[in-house]
């Protein structure tokens, strides 16, 4: 069993993607995330790009214990002081300077010729050392690299004390064959190879950096610079969450190989950041992604149901995913449908659960997906006496807010014809205007859950709340959709009451529907 190092870059390449940027604070969170994620190294920033994050590598280093911190150089000596000083207050620090070997990168963009990248590189790294015995060195742009000179610029830098050499795939050019090759090639030719730790760092321009990476590692690197959810320059780098359940799920394939990530945390720090930088990730994103451990056809959701492992190759809490999704929608069946409206409380004959199955159809034909109101409207409507209207009907509400200013709401509504009025204060917006709706009613349900969430990205977005609320040992959910989410509120709660004051008073009208307290 060998240990693969997880040098985590989310705070430096990942913020480098436009729209990525973070602050001081914003970091510090992020790396007291990644520090219980269980990362080996957190690459913090780059101290000598800006005032603000020398302060942010600095902060990491006084605040964060556990991993190694380390800071982004060029190989020049401002930037290296700039590095050293930032991490002066880390237990456990490294700096990692780079420069370009590529014929492409030396001549246009460095203006060097390759004999002053060498002496470069040498003199960076011995500087380096001066301030912290780890030292990272990487030869940028090492997939374009002509091969002898970047075995000589290794060699150099070993000899200058450099601890780790990373090789990364700068422009994301290799693929999964020809990059294990090269670390191969690197491990045969390099004099002294052994007295490094290998690293690479692969981007996702092909989208090959979680494949390269892992070829690499099965070929010897033994440590990953990766980012939560693959964020990073241009179209990302390797995603951590990745390489590290693969490398887990797969230790078959690669040979025992282990990391100390707690993977319980990983989809914990993937949120996280998605919170920070206002970013989400695609649905269908590999280990994070919302659809992940999701299922909406009838066959995979009967496989999963009769056991997770026939359509999951992994347990969801293992990467602290909140659990299987069944999704009900056009493709879904019969098996998925009944667990659903058994797990809403509705016990449904052989011959009922038909009936219902083709209305659920009907509608899923229409819609996107089926929520639990939808099953519970159509039972409704097909098993149970309803009243001709709602009970509940908010007239008017109004509800003042700010800062320094207590909230307060008074709505008016009427209960079944009779007029009511109620004025209360809360803690918010919302919180005051649901507790005068209870105080008009005179009812306190359990609030079950409650959430509230934008369907645009734009500040005039419609905003959805959803409800499940519980009155006299009846569940109910509720959704209301406004621009104004007081509204949105307003209208799902209202909804969810209605429900449950409907089902509470009127008797199921069929024997084969039990009532099981949720109705
Ligand atoms: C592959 C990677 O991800 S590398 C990391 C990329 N990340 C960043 O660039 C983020 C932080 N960068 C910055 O804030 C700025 O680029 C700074 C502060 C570092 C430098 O800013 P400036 O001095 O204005 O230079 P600018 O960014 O325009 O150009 C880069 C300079 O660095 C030089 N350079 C680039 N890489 C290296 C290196 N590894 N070692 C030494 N010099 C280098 C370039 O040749 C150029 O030099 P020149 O100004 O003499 O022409
Ligand atoms: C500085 C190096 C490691 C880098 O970010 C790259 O080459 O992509």
């Amino acid at each position: 069993m060998e240990k693969v190092y997880i040098f985590d870059t989310t705070l430096r390449d990942g913020e480098q993607a436009p729209g990525f940027s973070m602050t001081a604070d914003e970091k510090l969170q992020m790396a007291h995330q990644l520090a219980k994620l269980g990362v080996d190294v957190i690459e913090a920033g780059f101290a000598a790009a800006s005032k603000g994050d020398f302060e942010s590598v600095h902060l990491i280093a006084q605040q964060v214990e556990g991993p190694i911190i380390c800071s982004l150089a060029r190989a020049l000596e401002k930037d290296i002081e700039l590095a050293g000083e930032a991490l002066k207050p880390a237990r456990r620090k490294r700096i990692h300077t780079f420069i370009a070997t590529s014929e492409i990168h030396m001549k246009y963009k460095l203006r060097m010729s390759p004999e002053e990248v060498l002496e470069r590189a040498k003199k960076a790294v011995e500087f380096a050392r001066r301030f912290t015995d780890d030292v990272e060195f990487s030869c940028e742009d090492a997939t374009r690299s002509q091969r002898e000179f970047l075995y000589r610029v290794i060699e150099t830098a070993i000899k200058a004390g450099a601890t780790v050499i990373n090789i990364p795939d700068t422009v994301g050019y290799a693929v999964p064959e020809e990059f294990a090759r090269l670390i191969e090639d690197i491990r045969n030719n390099v004099p002294n190879i052994d007295r490094a730790i290998i690293s690479v760092h692969c981007h996702d321009d092909l989208g090959m950096a979680v494949a390269n990476s892992l070829m690499a590692v099965k070929h010897g690197a033994r440590q990953v610079e990766c980012t939560i959810n693959g964020i990073g320059e241009r179209a990302g780098n390797a995603a951590l969450e990745e390489i590290v359940m693969a490398l887990k799920v797969r230790k078959d394939f690669f040979g025992g190989l282990y990391t100390d990530i707690n993977t319980r945390e990983i989809y914990k720090t993937s949120r996280l950041l998605c919170r920070i930088t206002g970013s989400f990730v695609q649905p269908n994103k590999a280990i994070v992604g919302d659809n992940a451990f999701a299922h909406e056809s009838g066959i995979h959701q009967h496989g999963v149901l009769a056991h997770p492992l026939t359509y999951e190759i992994m347990n969801p809490e293992d990467v602290g995913f909140p659990s299987t999704r069944i999704i009900l929608g056009k493709h879904s069946g019969r098996h998925a449908l009944k667990r659903r409206l058994n797990e809403l409380g509705f016990k449904l004959s052989d011959e009922d659960l038909e009936r219902i199955f083709e209305k659920f159809k009907a509608l899923a034909d229409k819609k996107k997906e089926v929520y639990d109101e939808d099953l519970e409207a159509l039972i409704y409507e097909e098993f149970m006496k309803v009243e001709e209207e709602e009970p509940i009907k908010v007239k008017h509400y109004q509800v003042q807010t700010g800062d320094n200013l207590l909230p307060t709401a008074t709505v008016v509504l009427s209960f079944r014809g009779e007029e009511r009025t109620a004025t209360s204060t809360g803690n918010g917006p919302v919180d005051a205007v649901i507790k005068a709706i209870q105080k008009a009613l005179k009812v306190e349900p359990r609030l079950i859950d409650f959430s509230i969430k934008a369907l645009t990205p734009n500040t005039d977005a419609q905003a959805e709340a959803r409800l499940v609320i519980e009155l006299d040992n009846v569940k109910a959910s509720g959704r209301g959709v406004d621009t104004d989410i007081i509204k949105a509120s307003v209208s799902g709660f209202v909804d969810a009451l209605n429900r449950a004051i409907m089902r509470r008073n009127y008797i199921l009208s069929k024997e084969s529907i039990r009532e099981e307290g949720t109705v």
